[in-house]
C-alpha cells in the first residue's frame, strides 16, 4: 500500500542502489534526518513567510493601492527591457529555487534578469465576473481573496504557491478541468511587455495569435504583467462521492463515464493505489450539508487526504462527504500530494498532527533551497516526478505502461479538456478532446529504473498516443521530439515577427533537462 512506502532511498532490489552516503555531517543529517531540519527550521520559516505575505496582500487589497501602483511597476518593466544591452537573452529575475518546478533552470545563471515585482490582485468585477491580477499572485492568495467575497476561479491548481504567471506561461490543471479546460482556458486576456518594450493586451479578439501562443511559451514571447480571468460563484461545501474500484477495467470505465457525464460532476478525480485498485471521486459545490457528514479535512489534526481516501478502498464502501470549499481545494496541500511521506515520515502520526500539524506543509521553495547537492542527487536517481497528459481513450494503456516502467502508487488522475484552439496544444483528431493527467510522484518500485532511459520510454509512449508532458518536471526529449509533441507553427511565426529570437531563449532551451541544474 502507498502509505507504507516512505523512502526516496533505493530499495535493496533497485539497480540504482549504488549511491554512496554523502560526506559531511550536515549532508548526513540532511539525507538521513531531513525531518530535523524541516521541523526546526523550515516549518517555522514557512509559517513566518506566509504570515508576512498574507498580511501584506490583505492590507494592499483593502487599501486598494495596487491598481494605482500597477502602471508605475509596468513602466519599470518596460524601462528594463528598453535598456537591455542586447547581449544575453532575458528571463524573469525570480530565482530558480522559488519556483514549483523539480529543477532550476541553468539559463537563470546566464540570462539578463528582468525584475517583475507584480504581486497583487488588481480588481474584482462581480458584474462582468472577472478578476484582474498581477503575475506573481499565488493561488493561495487569489482564492483566499475571492472565496471570502463569495467567488472563486473555475480552475484552482491546488498547490498554494503556484503563481498566475507561471500557470499561464506553463500550464495549470485541477479536477474541474474536464469542464473548464486548463488554467489558460479560464483566462480572458493577457497584458504583456514585448521584446521591444511595448505594452500590449491580447485576447481572443485582440491580437489572437499572441493570445493563443502565450500558454506553454514559458516567458519566451514577452513578460506578462497582468491577467484577466473568469470568476464563478463559490458555495460553502463540496459534496464528494467516493467510489472504490477493484479492477483496472472498472476504475477506467467509472472514471471515463463520470468525466463524460454532461450534467453534474463539477469535479472528477481518481487515486490509484495499485494497478487493480483505486477510488474515483466525483464532486459538486453546494450550500447545505447533511448533518453528520461534514468533514473539515483542512483542519491541522486531520489525516492526510490520500490516506483518508484509501480507507474507502480498504472498507470497499462507497461514501458521501461534505467538505468546506477551501478545504477541498487544499486537500493535497498539507501532504504535498504524498511527497511529505519522504520528508516527515511520521507526519501522519496522530500525535504529530495534533502538536505540529498546523505548521505543515513546509514550503516547496524552502525545501528546494535547502536540499543540498546530495539530496538533489538522491531525488534525481531514486525519485520520479511526472505529469503525463494522455487522451482519455489511452488511459488504460498508459496506466499499464506506468506500472511496467515505474510502479509508483498512489497515482493522481485528473481529467481535462483540450479545446481546438491554435497554439502549442493541438488536441488529438484536431477537435476538442478529453484527456487525463496521470500524476506520478514517488520512488519507483521496479528493479530497472533509470531516470533518463525510463523517462524517455514513457515520453515516447506519450508522443505515440498524441499526449503531452508537463514541463515543470524533467523532460529528456530531443528538440525534434519536443517539437513533435508541441505544435510550434504559430510560436515560430510570432518569435520571428516580434524579434524574440535574440531577446528570449527558445522554449526548449528553458524546459529541457539538459538546460537544468
Ligand atoms: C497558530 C495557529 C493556530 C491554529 N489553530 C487552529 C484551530 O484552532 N482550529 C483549526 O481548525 N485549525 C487551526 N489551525 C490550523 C489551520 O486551520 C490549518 O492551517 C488549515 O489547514 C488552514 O486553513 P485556513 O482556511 O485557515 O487556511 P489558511 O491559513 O488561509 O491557508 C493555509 C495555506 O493554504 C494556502 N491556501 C489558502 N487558500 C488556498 C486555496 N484556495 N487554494 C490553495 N491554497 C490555499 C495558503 O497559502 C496557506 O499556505 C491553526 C493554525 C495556526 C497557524
Ligand atoms: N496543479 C498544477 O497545475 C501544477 C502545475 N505546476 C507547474 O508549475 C509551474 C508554475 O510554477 P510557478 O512557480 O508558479 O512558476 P515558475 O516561476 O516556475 O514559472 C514558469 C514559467 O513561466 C515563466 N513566467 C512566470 N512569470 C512570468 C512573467 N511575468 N512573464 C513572463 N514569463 C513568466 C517563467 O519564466 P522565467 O523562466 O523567465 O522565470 C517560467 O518559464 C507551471 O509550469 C505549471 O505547469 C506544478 C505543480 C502543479
Ligand atoms: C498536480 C500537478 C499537476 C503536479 C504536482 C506536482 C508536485 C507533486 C511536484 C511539483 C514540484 C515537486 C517538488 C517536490 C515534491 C513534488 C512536487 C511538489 C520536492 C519538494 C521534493 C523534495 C525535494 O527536495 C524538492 C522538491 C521540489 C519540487
Amino acid at each position: 500500500m502507498a502509505s507504507s512506502k516512505i523512502s526516496i532511498y533505493p530499495s535493496s532490489s533497485s539497480s540504482t542502489s549504488n549511491s554512496k552516503p554523502p560526506p559531511g555531517w550536515l549532508e548526513y543529517i540532511l539525507v538521513n534526518y531531513r525531518w530535523v531540519i524541516v521541523i526546526f527550521f523550515l516549518l517555522p520559516a514557512s509559517f513566518l513567510y506566509d504570515i508576512y505575505y498574507y498580511t501584506r496582500s490583505w492590507v494592499v487589497f483593502r487599501i486598494s493601492s495596487a491598481p494605482h501602483n500597477h502602471d508605475k511597476k509596468v513602466a519599470n518593466v518596460q524601462r528594463q527591457v528598453r535598456t537591455w544591452d542586447g547581449v544575453a537573452p532575458m528571463c524573469t529575475a525570480r530565482p530558480g529555487w522559488q519556483t514549483i518546478s523539480f529543477r532550476e533552470g541553468a539559463y537563470k545563471k546566464t540570462c539578463h534578469k528582468v525584475a517583475i515585482n507584480l504581486v497583487d490582485v488588481l480588481r474584482i468585477d462581480t458584474k462582468t465576473q472577472t478578476v484582474w491580477c498581477e503575475p506573481l499572485v499565488t493561488m493561495g492568495q487569489l482564492t483566499h481573496t475571492l472565496v471570502e467575497l463569495g467567488w472563486t476561479i473555475p480552475v484552482v491548481p491546488e498547490m498554494d504557491d503556484l503563481t498566475v504567471g507561471g500557470l499561464v506561461m506553463g500550464t495549470g490543471i485541477e479536477t474541474s478541468s474536464h469542464k473548464h479546460g486548463l488554467f489558460q482556458h479560464i483566462c480572458l486576456s493577457y497584458e504583456l511587455v514585448l521584446a521591444d518594450g511595448s505594452l500590449v493586451t491580447c485576447s481572443k479578439d485582440e491580437n489572437p495569435d499572441l493570445f493563443y501562443s502565450v500558454p506553454w511559451s514559458y516567458g519566451t514571447l514577452g513578460f506578462l504583467t497582468a491577467v484577466e480571468m473568469k470568476i464563478v460563484a463559490a458555495q460553502r461545501f463540496v459534496k464528494v462521492e467516493y467510489k472504490p474500484c477493484n479492477s483496472l477495467e472498472n476504475l477506467v470505465s467509472t472514471f471515463r463515464a463520470e468525466t463524460w457525464k454532461a450534467e453534474g460532476n463539477q469535479f472528477v478525480e481518481g487515486l490509484l493505489y495499485s494497478l487493480q485498485s483505486g477510488v474515483v471521486m466525483t464532486a459538486n459545490m453546494c450550500n447545505t450539508a447533511e448533518i453528520g457528514k461534514i468533514n473539515e479535512i483542512g483542519r491541522w489534526y486531520k489525516p492526510w487526504f490520500f490516506t483518508h481516501v484509501e480507507n474507502y478502498l480498504a472498507r470497499g464502501e462507497c461514501g458521501v462527504e461534505y467538505i468546506p470549499l477551501r478545504d477541498y481545494y487544499h486537500r493535497h496541500t498539507r501532504s504535498i500530494f504524498w511527497e511529505i511521506q519522504d520528508i516527515i515520515p511520521f507526519g501522519n502520526n496522530v500525535a504529530f498532527r495534533y502538536l505540529l500539524g498546523w505548521l505543515v506543509p513546509p514550503k516547496v521553495s524552502l525545501l528546494k533551497l535547502t536540499q543540498g547537492q546530495a539530496m538533489k542527487e538522491l531525488y534525481e536517481k531514486n525519485h520520479f516526478i511526472q505529469d503525463m497528459l494522455v487522451p482519455l481513450d489511452s488511459m488504460k494503456e498508459a496506466l499499464e505502461v506506468f506500472h511496467k516502467e515505474v510502479k509508483i502508487y498512489p497515482i493522481w488522475l485528473c481529467p481535462f479538456k483540450v479545446e481546438a484552439n491554435p497554439g502549442m496544444l493541438r488536441p488529438v483528431g484536431g477537435r476538442e478532446a478529453l484527456y487525463v493527467d496521470i500524476g506520478t510522484y514517488g520512488t519507483p518500485g521496479v528493479n530497472n529504473y533509470h531516470p533518463e532511459e525510463t523517462t524517455r520510454r514513457i515520453e515516447a509512449f506519450v508522443r505515440k498516443v498524441k499526449g503531452f508532458q508537463m514541463m515543470y518536471a524533467d523532460s529528456y526529449m530531443t528538440l525534434e521530439e519536443y517539437r513533435e509533441m508541441f505544435d510550434h507553427v504559430l510560436y515560430d511565426k510570432l518569435r520571428k515577427g516580434m524579434v524574440c529570437e535574440k531577446a528570449f531563449p527558445q522554449v526548449y532551451d528553458k524546459v529541457n533537462r539538459k538546460f537544468r541544474i
